[in-house]
C-alpha cells in the first residue's frame, strides 16, 4: 500500500520539471545564517533583497495566474509583521503595475521606516491597504487569489490569536492561495499542522525549506535571484539554473493543472 502511494506520488511528480542536481533544502537555522551572511558580509541593504524577492513573486503569479483569466477580480495580499510580510508589499505593488488589482490586508503594520515607505508606495500607487478581515463570502466573490505574506522562516508556531482567522479563513476558503517562502502557520522543518493552509502555489525565495518538501499543491517555484555564487557553494545549495533573465524557476508542477 505505502509502495503503492509512494509509486503514485513519483507519477504525479514526473510531470515536474527536473533538474539535474537536486536542490537542497533548508533548515530554520540554516536560512538565518543565509540571510545573516547576505546582509552582513555580502553587505546587501534589506530593501535591496526585498525587492528582488517581491518581484520574484510577482512574475511567479503571473505565470501561474495570467491577467486575462482573473477576469475583474482582485487579488488579496495578506501582510505580515515582518520581512515575509515586506516581500508581500513589494509583490502587491509590482502586480499592480502588471495590471492586477491588488488589496493589502495588513493587520499588524510595522513602525520601521522601510516598512511605511512600502506601504505609502502602495496607497500611492491606489492599492488599498485594509486592516479589517473582509467577510468569507466577500473574499470568494471579489477575489481570483490570495497572495500569503504572513509569516516566512522566522515563523514560530503555534500562531498568535490576532492571526488565527485570517489562517482559518485561507484554510477554508476555495479561493487559491499563493504562499511567499513559507505556506504561513506552517512549522519552517516539520511542516503542515492539522488543520494547515494548503498554497497552490508555493515560491520559495533563496532556497526551498525542509517544510517544502510536504508541499502539495500545483506549482512550486523558486524565486530571489540574488544568490551570489561563492554564497551558493558555501552552503551547497545546489540551485536550479534560471532560464535566460527570468527572476523565478519552476521547480515542479502538478499534473491536475487546468
Ligand atoms: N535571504 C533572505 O533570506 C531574504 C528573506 N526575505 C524574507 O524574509 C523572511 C523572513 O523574515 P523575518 O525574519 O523578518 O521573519 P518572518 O517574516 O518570517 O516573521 C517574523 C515576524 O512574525 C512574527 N511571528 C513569528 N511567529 C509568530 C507566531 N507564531 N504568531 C504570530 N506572529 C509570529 C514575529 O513576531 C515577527 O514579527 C523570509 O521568509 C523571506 O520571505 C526577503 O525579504 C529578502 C531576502
Ligand atoms: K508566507
Amino acid at each position: 500500500m505505502i509502495l503503492l502511494q509512494v509509486i503514485k506520488e513519483t507519477f504525479k511528480r514526473s510531470f515536474s520539471t527536473m533538474h539535474p542536481k537536486m536542490v537542497r533544502y533548508l533548515g530554520q537555522k540554516e536560512a538565518q545564517s543565509i540571510d545573516l551572511e547576505l546582509f552582513d558580509e555580502y553587505s546587501f541593504s534589506v530593501d535591496q533583497l526585498m525587492e528582488l524577492a517581491g518581484l520574484s513573486c510577482a512574475v511567479a503569479v503571473t505565470k501561474c495566474y495570467p491577467q486575462s483569466k482573473m477576469g475583474n477580480k482582485s487579488i488579496m495580499i495578506c501582510v505580515g509583521p515582518g520581512n515575509n510580510g515586506g516581500d508581500g508589499l513589494v509583490c502587491a505593488r509590482h502586480l499592480k503595475l502588471f495590471n492586477y488589482q491588488p488589496i493589502v490586508y495588513y493587520p499588524k503594520r510595522s513602525d520601521q521606516q522601510l516598512f511605511r515607505n512600502l506601504t505609502s508606495q502602495c496607497t500611492l500607487m491606489n492599492i488599498p491597504v485594509i486592516q479589517s478581515l473582509p467577510e468569507k463570502s466577500t473574499i470568494e466573490c471579489e477575489f481570483g487569489l490570495i497572495v500569503d505574506a504572513l509569516f516566512g522562516f522566522s515563523f514560530k508556531p503555534p500562531v498568535r490569536e490576532q492571526f488565527i482567522p485570517i489562517i482559518k479563513l485561507m484554510r477554508d476558503t476555495t479561493v487559491p492561495i499563493a504562499s511567499i517562502d513559507i505556506p504561513s502557520g506552517w512549522d519552517v522543518e516539520t511542516g503542515p499542522p492539522e488543520d494547515a493552509i494548503k498554497p497552490d502555489l508555493l515560491i520559495s525565495l533563496t532556497a526551498p525549506k525542509l517544510c517544502a518538501q510536504h508541499y502539495k499543491g500545483r506549482y512550486h517555484y523558486l524565486g530571489g535571484r540574488f544568490v551570489p555564487p561563492r554564497l551558493e557553494e558555501k552552503y551547497n545549495l545546489n540551485l536550479p539554473k534560471y532560464p535566460g533573465t527570468d527572476c523565478c524557476v519552476l521547480l515542479s508542477q502538478t499534473k491536475c493543472s487546468d
